[in-house]
């Protein structure tokens, strides 16, 4: 439930990167032994993923103040299996092929099927793989994976995936031979993934740019390893103080992994000042229309597009978003318009003609950042609203409603028992 609140003003700390995270933590399973993850976000993802490590005879324990330790088995008490319980609650949960097969020399995985926003294909890990020498059959809706020991080899992606990049990385890091990935994703949650296999022993060049050349090693040894600030999450803190007005300091957001969207957000209106323990993001809720096109990285990602679709909503004169990544993530639109947004969709475009405030409805958060964009929203709509399908944001964000609190923002979670005539309350 969130009330327009008014400026909003302090300090918030910016949590460790979900894209991160999931993926340092399959990355364990490279390596027997005890490793340490620090700036761990308490989200439900890593609780999946903690869940999913379990099953595969890994221990995972949580030690209080984002430090999780996970201790993995030698290889043979490894069991390389991803069943359809898990993987059909995160998609993310594909990033333990690579490791999984790279160690154990098979794999069996439940199909990740499509997700909130449209299908999310495989094909790119699936050919990454069989290029080091896997190869794959499907049954009763898993895909199993073999190899006689993987071996390196140059690897051309159609497109820079990001999790078909991590995935790729982690299978090539215990092959034999030279692996170079052609096309990479140049994602900063890439190189903190790279720089973490570094220190487990991995020799890895280029980690950042669109070509990795990875070289083979027989062994790694376990991670202690710090996972960085989340990206995405600043970005939703930033656009709640562009539509809100005030003053926020984004602890620990680090202005190199976010330029282009910086740059955006300042045409907007907001006024940014970087420093290097931070963000500080001033608005007085006067925003300005700008088009925006989301593209792999370094350019202005698809996860932020909700945010940026919501300041643009409050916004003076007429904006056009087009979404180059994910064709189904345009569900929360027909949200936003029930909450008084003069904004229409044209195929892969979204056409926003700015208002100056929204108004309080019963709205349903369709995936992670459309759930955090409706919050945003209401913001500065006038009245109640009542957001359901929360679950969707707890995925990737720790205790949202406390934090924006804290900063002024008027925000309470209720359970589903309290709300009314919600089919679906997360
Ligand atoms: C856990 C995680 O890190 N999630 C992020 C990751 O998702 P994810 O890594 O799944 O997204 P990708 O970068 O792979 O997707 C990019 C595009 O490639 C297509 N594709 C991808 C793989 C494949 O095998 N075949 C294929 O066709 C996808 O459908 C999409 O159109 O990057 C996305 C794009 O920045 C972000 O929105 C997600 O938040
Ligand atoms: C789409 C996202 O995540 P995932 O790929 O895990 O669904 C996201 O973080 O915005």
């Amino acid at each position: 439930m969130v009330r327009p609140s008014g400026p909003l003003f302090g300090s918030v700390n910016i949590k460790g990167a979900k894209n991160s995270v999931l993926k340092l933590m399959a990355a364990t399973l490279l390596a027997e032994g005890t490793h340490h993850l620090h700036n761990v976000p308490d989200i439900t993802d890593v609780k999946i993923v903690a869940e999913l490590l379990r099953r595969c005879g890994v221990s995972v324990s949580f030690a209080g103040e984002g430090h999780v330790i996970i201790e993995v088995p030698p290889t043979e008490k490894i069991v390389p299996r991803a069943s359809l319980e898990l993987v059909s609650k995160i998609r993310a949960s594909v990033v333990v092929m690579g490791p999984l097969l790279a160690r154990c020399n098979w794999v069996e995985l439940a199909q990740p099927g499509g997700d909130d926003f449209g299908s999310r294909p495989i094909d790119y890990h699936i050919e990454g793989f069989s290029a080091l020498g896997a190869t794959f059959s499907e049954r009763d809706g898993y895909l199993f994976g073999r190899t006689e020991g993987l071996t390196g080899s140059r690897v051309v992606l159609e497109f820079p995936s990001h999790t078909a990049t991590d995935n790729i990385l982690m299978a090539a890091v215990l092959a034999e031979g030279r692996t170079v990935i052609e096309n990479a994703a140049r994602e900063p949650e890439v190189i903190d993934l790279a720089s973490m296999l570094i220190s487990m022993g991995a020799d890895i060049r280029g980690a950042g740019t669109s070509r990795i050349e990875v070289q083979g090693v027989p062994k790694l040894s376990p991670a202690d390893h710090w996972v960085i600030p989340d990206r995405v999450e600043a970005a939703s803190f930033l656009a709640a103080v562009a539509v809100a007005g005030g003053e926020v300091f984004l602890r620990g957001a680090r202005e190199d992994h976010m330029e282009m969207l910086l740059r955006k957000v300042a045409s907007v209106g907001v006024h940014i000042e970087t420093t290097p323990q931070g963000i500080l993001a001033k608005s007085e809720g006067k925003l300005k229309a700008v088009d925006v096109s989301t593209l792999p990285y370094p350019g202005v990602a698809t996860d932020y597009q909700p945010l940026i679709v919501t300041m643009l909503s409050v916004a003076d004169g007429t904006s056009v978003v087009s979404e180059n990544l994910f064709s189904g993530r345009f569900r929360y639109v027909e949200e936003l318009r029930k909450m008084g947004a003069d904004i229409f969709t044209d195929g892969h475009h979204v056409v926003i003609r700015g208002t100056p405030r929204l108004k309080g409805a019963r709205v349903q958060a369709s995936d992670i950042r459309a759930g955090v964009a409706l919050v945003v929203a209401a913001l500065v709509a006038d009245g109640e609203t009542e957001i359901s399908g929360v679950r969707h944001i707890d995925r990737g964000y720790e205790r949202i409603e406390e934090r924006l609190r804290a900063l002024g923002a008027d925000i309470e979670r209720r359970s589903a028992q309290d709300l009314t005539g919600c089919a679906d309350v997360g």
